[in-house]
């Protein structure tokens, strides 16, 4: 039987290309690189999904080691866009953003555009195949040279079919402080831009990322036991892209009891629900909001409000936001009498 989350229409703003293959995508990806990968399912998961004894982000990240020479070319990128695409849309995502790493695709000599460009092919081919709108974004890495991010940035703001940037990769050594510089970068070449902040107990981050102008706030956990840092955070209309069960596995939260929901809630926080990383999490977005209707009792009228937060900051024109809300709006009606 199929859940009622699973039914609900949904808006996805948080979920990385590499952590989202499905097996069966990975095991074509492998073939087509010449890889040898398990052949047993259960095999290839532990080698792709979170290890179970993951103390740190650091942790979390290892099984991104193994699909990274999977996405080495264009048509590599294309199949693996359209397999998390496809299985978004299958569990009535109604529009999603995807985000990669343009650095983690170049080992072989493929440019920033022509990364973005295999990407974006594979997202439109999903759009004409299933109902739902996929977006690209390209991820800068905390850890990397920020001369090598600022190239890469540079490279994509115009390419055709990128919605906006984001940095993603080691928070705890690479704070938000010293991205300032390539963080402004960005800013200045008209993108729209998320940043991962908070996922390692540094509100400090978050504080920084919002004084920064940014908007929108990946995972924001570290917000919890922090009412100013929530003010701040209310005060500049910024949304957290919650991520649940990545932020149990990273240990960003040790429990449920030390996850902010309840603290955003109560402060009038705008937010969302999102994966993170279908693969890497072992999870989808149905399962995520089980969780939060099992853990904090939120309500079909809090995921609706959730999902028309993250379509109003979300990385696509004005007129598509109306028409994404408008549809929310009337899909929301049946399950909320
Ligand atoms: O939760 C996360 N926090 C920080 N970085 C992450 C997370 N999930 C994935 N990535 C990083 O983002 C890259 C591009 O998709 C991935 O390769 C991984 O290194
Ligand atoms: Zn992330």
């Amino acid at each position: 039987m199929t859940s009622l989350y699973h039914h609900l229409p949904k808006v996805e703003l948080h979920c990385h290309l590499d952590g989202s293959l499905s097996l069966s995508a990975i095991h074509r990806l492998a073939t087509m690189a010449h890889i040898d990968l398990p052949t047993d399912d259960n095999e290839l998961a532990k080698l792709v999904q979170a290890p179970h004894d993951a103390q740190t982000l650091m942790d979390y990240l290892r099984p991104f080691d193994v699909i990274r020479p999977l996405l080495q070319t264009p048509e590599a990128l294309k199949l693996a866009a359209y397999d998390v695409a496809q299985q978004a849309a299958a569990e009535n995502v109604r529009y999603i953003e995807i985000r990669f790493a343009p650095e983690f695709s170049m080992d072989t000599g493929l440019t920033v555009a022509e990364t973005i460009a295999g990407v974006v092919a594979g997202l439109h081919q999903a759009m004409a195949d299933f109902d739902i709108v996929a977006a690209c974004l390209v991820c800068g890495m905390r850890q990397s040279d920020p001369a090598l991010n600022a190239q890469i940035f540079k490279a994509s703001a115009p390419v055709s079919g990128l919605a906006g940037f984001d940095f993603a990769g080691n928070e705890a050594d690479y704070p938000t402080a010293v991205l300032t510089d390539t963080v402004k970068y960005a800013q200045r070449l008209g993108v729209p831009l998320t940043l991962h902040a908070g996922e390692c107990h540094c509100v400090q981050n978050i504080r920084e990322a919002i004084e920064l102008g940014v908007k929108r706030i990946g995972h924001a956990t570290a917000l919890h036991d922090h009412p100013d840092a929530i003010a701040e955070f209310v005060r500049a209309k910024a949304l957290a892209e919650l991520c649940l069960t990545s932020n149990l596995q990273t240990k960003a939260a040790e429990s449920y009891a030390d996850y902010p929901y309840a603290e955003l809630m109560a402060a009038h926080a705008r937010m969302c629900i999102n994966t993170d990383n279908r693969t890497v999490s072992n999870t989808d977005l149905t399962r995520e909001y089980q969780l939060f209707a099992e853990h904090f009792d939120t309500r079909i009228a809090d995921f609706l409000q959730f999902n028309r937060d993250a379509c109003a900051e979300s990385f696509q024109t004005d007129a598509d936001k109306k028409q994404l809300d408008q549809r929310l709006q009337a899909e929301y009606a049946e399950f909320l009498n």
